[in-house]
């Protein structure tokens, strides 16, 4: 039996292990590499560009934190390389026109992906290797999201966010220099989206007391257990030491492992993450700017925990809802944002979420349960009335 909760990040490549829950578990990843001056240290992660023809992908931002250097150095190795740098003047977004500006750049005979970047161009990456049926490596720049070892690519078509089926990197390779040189709110974005598991890993325990769904206490305390170290030392985010940056991007790594685990995002993702979904929808169908997911995802998660609060005494038995205070206390010795106000969510926007963010996606949660008993009105009525007066 895999002794998971004691494993090295590395050692979680190419898992592959029958789980007490009836399930087999997989990572499907050959490599994962969270070290420290990587590039300088070639032997760490070339055995990994085993093909010839890259189409190396990253956007202006992440050209200049890792990839300029990367493709040097893959240049002087004599890889034969197409780069293709999005230049979007603004926030470059996953959907149909970025998917398909990569496809008409993509060479015929490419034989690996790069990705070079966080979220954004890890979907993007991900769902083009799936589609074209050619691997893909991410080079991450930041620990801004959960997304890097799972298996699904969020994609916004037709102005809707929708979770398509995808495949895993073949290897992440990360370098904690570079991470924790990322802009601090993509720091604290990582950090909020560490925070979502309180409320996602409550409402899948929620769909297991009420719908029988399947559930996996391996999965729940994996996670956990990443996501309690990250807040153990909180206090340390903001001065992005090596060791802290390493917490969170393992713990990263160690929710999108989960979401393979699983086939599904169900252990990282609840209704913390459809708030977060429905905002950023929002936003692109006015294009206007819209929060980084894992700021969005934080404060998400405290509104759902007061959602939890309001609801106490519809709650199945023996299930323990986060507590709002303690996950506002967190933020706040991270520096993070925790109100919806402050985060730039107009009033109308946030009424309507706690409303209508559960049909965005076909999973139980607690707003499910508040729908059920007709007091999603009441609760946005007092949320509201919480955070905007
Ligand atoms: N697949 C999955 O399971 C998951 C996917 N996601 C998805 O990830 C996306 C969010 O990812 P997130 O990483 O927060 O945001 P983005 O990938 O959108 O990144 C925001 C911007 O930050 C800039 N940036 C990245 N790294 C650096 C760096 N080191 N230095 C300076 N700038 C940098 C980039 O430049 P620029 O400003 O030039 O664009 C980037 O576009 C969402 O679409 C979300 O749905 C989230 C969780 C899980
Ligand atoms: O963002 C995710 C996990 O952090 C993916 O979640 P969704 O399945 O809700 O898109």
């Amino acid at each position: 039996m895999v002794d998971l909760l004691n494993l090295k990040i590395e050692q979680m490549a190419d898992l592959n292990f029958k789980c007490e829950c009836g399930r087999t578990h997989k990572v499907d990843i050959e490599k994962i590499i969270v070290g420290s001056n990587i590039l300088n240290d070639k032997s760490s992660f070339i055995d990994i560009i085993n093909s010839e023809n890259l189409f190396v992908v990253a956007d202006k931002n992440t050209y200049k934190s890792w990839g300029k250097e990367l493709i040097r150095l893959l240049k002087r190795e004599n890889y034969q390389i197409t780069e293709f740098i999005f230049q979007n003047e603004d926030h470059l977004i996953p959907n149909e026109k970025s998917v398909g500006r990569l496809l008409i750049e993509i060479p015929k005979n490419t034989s690996l992906i790069i990705g070079v970047g966080s979220g954004t161009i890890n979907d993007l990456c991900r769902f083009l290797s799936y589609k074209l049926n050619i691997p893909y490596v991410i080079f991450a720049t930041a620990p801004s999201m959960d997304g890097y070892a799972s298996m699904v690519s969020p994609l916004i078509v037709e102005g809707f966010k929708k979770t398509y089926e995808a495949t895993y990197a073949k290897a992440i390779v990360s370098d904690t220099q570079v991470l924790r040189n990322a802009p601090l709110e993509m720091i604290h974005a990582g950090f909020g989206d560490i925070l979502g598991k309180f409320t996602s890993l409550t409402d899948w325990k929620l769909s297991k007391l009420i719908n029988d769904e399947y559930y996996c206490e391996k999965t729940v305390e994996f996670v956990e257990k990443a996501r309690d170290l990250c807040v153990k030392n909180a206090e340390e985010i903001s001065q992005r030491s090596e060791e802290v940056t390493k917490q969170i991007m393992e713990a990263l790594i160690i929710s999108g492992i989960a979401i393979g685990f699983v086939g599904y995002s169900r252990p990282a993702s609840g209704a913390e993450h459809h708030l977060a979904h429905y905002w950023e929808m929002d936003a692109i169908s006015k294009n206007i700017p819209h929060p980084l997911h894992g700021n969005s995802v934080g404060v998400g998660t405290v509104v759902v925990s007061m959602i939890y609060q309001l609801m106490k005494d519809k709650l199945p038995k023996g299930l323990t809802p986060p507590d709002p205070e303690y996950l506002i206390s967190l933020h706040k010795k991270v520096g993070s944002i925790y109100s919806p106000k402050e985060l730039g969510i107009p009033k109308d926007v946030f009424q309507d979420s706690i409303i209508h963010a559960r049909e965005i996606r076909n999973r139980y949660t607690i707003l499910q349960l508040a729908h059920e008993f007709n007091l999603l009105e009441k609760i946005s009525t007092i949320l509201t009335d919480k955070f905007y007066g």
